[in-house]
């Protein structure tokens, strides 16, 4: 025999040979063996041979092994290689047996039960169905049976006689005695004096190694997205009372999950897993399988993922044409503050509902449609990694608030969640101060730790545990154990996804617009404003300053008429390693560029000059194409002068020395100024121009690299600094941070985001993603967008 000689998907080794006179003996599946110890090394290679030849004849993967070694014989170290494949187990104390045989008992349990009772064995179940169900155990003990407890002895008869019908069979190598006689009656016994043993220990190495290269290659007979979905064809659901997905086979069984029914009450959902155990793969099973039985009209989805990760970029239309026209909002690699503002839209929405049912005299979506003969969609919201949504100290406490308000009050409204997740063990917040827990009764649960396992499914569920890759447990009671269905989920087959979501794509697009996408480590460029910019031609004055954190990617727009307190002041370091084509840009100069070009283009009447003072190092200016702001206000038609440190100061004097003989015909002065420290020691009327500037038209645009030198004595002074009222800060320290803001701002700078403050105008500090500083293709963008 060779050690590659394994065989097809549903072998069974339910018959092996023994020995060179190649003895038959019935084996997994089908029987149990009891080999008297005598402690002699030939009874240790004939159970190790039984155990090989049952692997090797059996489909790989499909027969996991487990070993208690009380008698430290060894037997199972030739397989040892087998546990990385989660193909073995060694259990070591009695204790740990124990809960193994309780761990069997539910299994064979389970398997009874995908059986319906339709046959009376695994393997003839399998063989008459034709397809992998569930998997086969071989169980070696080594042990004096004397010394284990009367207890365990019992459990064993019983799994000696329930087991291998279920494909749990035992290999017992233990001291005979007359007192284990109701044992060894339900075994096949084998006596190795009467056999020549066959295998060598390289021989079982190598076909171990064999096998796990197997278990890799192999597909593990997947079931197929068509064997669970009718693709024959499409929005044929209603989603009146409630959306339905499916997930996958139990036995021979489609197991299909209902969300949102008044019925059944089952408004959330749980999906864990530890990394590479199938997570991703089945919220993608349930996303196409609603979207294939519901048109855009009755289903609407939410997506966010919180890892980095390109599933989500598939359903937008970044980098390509179509989009999964169900999809309203993407996060792709989203973080908490889009968390919140997505769950901040759907309280909007969910109030918005909640009027309209109120106006019909009904109370949730359901009975809106039955009496309106409307259709209002259901939402589903996919929130992948959630937990990382409460990662942050400063933010949790308000996220868990959030969700448990959404997954307590949403249902009425037709808004369900699904929430998915490698770990919640851990999650403090998660099970001691929400009721996020007990809004979701439906649980499907990957392989995953024991705690883990239990964190999903409840104290004492620990299934998940003893999945394979591709299994779940699907629970639909809140994780109750008696609820525990162990699934083989479907394969979501990325060509044929595509190829439905291209068929959904086409019949939707006069319809229905692509989803907004927000990818929080994208840069986001002034020339993808333009649509923003565009009207404020002729308006009162504003400034555009980054793209604001939300579900519909609202610029931030921030009030600039000529009023006291009008002036801009940028701080902290802007360079971020973002797209810029030889290294760093710069988030400062881009903010500032961004505020000139909004001003410059709201100015319809071309009654405006901008003052530019450039004073960073020669680098810094011409990698960012600094240049690229005079350029487009001259060509938007108005004046600009470009000034050194000394001539830009006294131009402020002089601007100062004319202030009371300005008029309201007198042009607009915007001076600008970029790394403002660099001027030196600044005299006194920079402050007050900053202070009494602005009602009359003189407005200052700067950027200090260093925040302290902002209000010091070189600076602005105390005085003139009270009078910028609109501050956007990139990296700053939070003492820095405190500083400029009052002490319960807390901002550390991020990678890719700015915080927007107008202390007159905006109620709270903004999170933006600021602007990419313009190259010379951004500056002809502009023109040619806007012109
Ligand atoms: N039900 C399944 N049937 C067949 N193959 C599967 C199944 N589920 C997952 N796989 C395969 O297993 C691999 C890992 O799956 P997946 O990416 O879904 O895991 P994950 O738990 O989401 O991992 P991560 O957390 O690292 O993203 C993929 O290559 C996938 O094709």
């Amino acid at each position: 025999m060779s050690a590659s000689g394994f065989v097809d998907r549903l072998a069974v080794a339910s018959t092996i040979s023994l020995g060179r006179a190649r003895v038959p003996v019935d084996c997994v599946g089908t029987a149990n063996i009891w080999i008297d110890e005598d402690f002699t090394p030939r009874t240790l290679r004939i159970a190790q041979e039984i155990v090989v030849k049952a692997l090797c004849g059996t489909a790989p993967g499909d027969l996991e092994l487990a070993f208690f070694d009380y008698s430290l014989r060894g037997v199972a170290a030739p397989f040892s290689s087998l546990s990385e494949a989660h193909l073995l187990r060694t259990l070591l104390t009695e204790r740990d047996l124990t809960d193994y045989i309780a761990s069997l008992k539910r299994h064979i349990q389970g398997v009874r039960n995908v059986m319906q009772g339709r046959e009376e064995s695994l393997v003839s179940f399998r063989r008459v169905t034709g397809r992998a169900v569930e998997s086969y155990r071989l169980v070696v003990i080594c042990a004096d049976m004397y010394l284990l407890d009367d207890r365990t002895k019992e459990d064993l008869s019983i799994l000696l006689s329930a087991g291998p019908g279920a494909g749990v069979s035992f290999l017992i190598v233990s001291p005979s005695d007359a007192e284990f006689d109701f044992l060894k009656n339900r075994c096949v016994a084998v006596d190795p004096r009467a056999l020549d043993p066959e295998v060598s220990a390289e021989f079982i190495v190598d076909a171990c190694e064999e096998l796990l290269r197997r278990v890799d290659s192999r597909a593990a007979d997947p079931v197929l997205f068509s064997d669970v979905e009718d693709l024959g064809r499409m929005w044929y659901a209603d989603s009146t009372d409630g959306v339905t997905f499916s997930v996958g086979r139990f036995g021979l069984d489609t197991v299909r999950i209902t969300m949102g029914s008044n019925k059944e009450q089952r408004h959330n959902a749980l999906v864990t897993g530890a990394v590479g155990q199938g997570k991703s793969n089945l919220i993608a099973v349930i996303v196409h399988s609603l979207c294939q039985r519901y048109s855009p009209l009755e289903l609407e989805l939410y997506l966010l993922d919180f890892k980095e990760g390109v599933t989500l970029q598939a359903y937008s239309n970044v980098d390509h044409e179509e989009y999964l026209p169900h999809a309203r909002a993407l996060g792709l690699e989203a973080d908490v503050d889009f968390g919140i503002a997505v769950l901040n839209h759907l309280f909007a929405v969910y109030e918005r509902r909640m009027r309209l049912f109120k106006r019909s005299g009904v109370q949730n979506l359901k009975q809106y449609r039955e009496k309106t003969g409307e259709v209002v969609s259901r939402i589903v919201v996919v929130i992948d990694e959630f937990q990382m949504m409460l990662e942050e100290k400063g933010t949790a406490k308000e996220v868990v608030e959030l969700l448990s308000r959404s997954t307590r009050l949403f249902r009425a409204a037709g808004i369900h969640f699904i929430l998915a997740s490698q770990t919640i063990a851990s999650g403090v917040y998660l099970s001691k101060d929400s009721d996020i827990f007990a809004q979701t009764p439906i649980r499907l649960a990957h392989r995953n730790s024991v705690r883990e396992s239990e964190a999903t499914l409840g104290m004492g569920n620990t299934a998940a545990a003893d999945l394979r890759m591709g299994e779940a447990i699907v629970n639909l009671d809140y994780g109750a154990v008696a609820s525990n269905r162990k699934v083989q989920v479907a394969w979501a087959d990325d060509a044929l996804l595509a190829r439905l979501r291209r068929s959904w794509w086409d019949q939707a697009k006069s319809e229905f617009a692509a989803p907004s996408v927000f990818d929080g480590s994208r840069a986001v460029r002034l020339v993808d404003a333009v649509d923003a910019l565009r009207p404020l031609r002729g308006k009162r004055p504003q400034l555009l300053l980054g793209k604001t954190i939300s579900v519909d990617d609202a610029p931030l727009l921030v009030d600039f008429a000529d009023e006291p307190g009008r002036n801009l002041a940028v701080f902290g370091a802007g360079e971020d390693r973002l797209e810029a084509e030889d290294g760093l840009s710069n988030a400062a100069i881009g903010m500032v560029e961004a505020a000139v070009i909004s001003l410059a283009w709201g100015n319809e009447l071309g009654n405006a000059e901008f003052v530019v003072c450039d004073l960073c190092d020669h680098d810094t200016s011409r990698r960012n194409h600094v240049t690229g702001i005079s350029h487009v206000v001259e060509s938007l038609g108005l004046a600009v002068q470009t000034l050194d440190a000394g001539a830009f100061l006294d131009r402020v004097r002089e601007l100062y020395a004319e202030l009371p003989s300005r008029s309201e015909e007198s042009d607009r002065v915007y001076l600008v100024c970029l790394c403002m420290e660099k001027a030196g020691s600044l005299p006194p009327e920079v402050g007050r121009l900053a202070k009494d500037g602005p009602a009359r038209g003189v407005h200052f645009i700067t950027w200090w690299q260093k925040a302290s030198s902002f209000d010091g004595r070189d600076g602005m002074g105390l005085d003139g600094a009270r009078y910028f009222d609109a501050k956007v800060l990139l990296r700053l320290d939070e003492t820095e941070t405190r500083h400029l803001l009052g002490p319960f701002v807390s901002w550390g700078g991020r990678r890719n985001r700015a915080l927007v403050s107008d202390s007159v105008f905006g109620s709270e500090p903004a999170t933006v993603i600021p602007y990419l500083p313009l190259d010379a293709r951004g500056c002809e963008g502009i023109l040619s967008g806007l012109v």
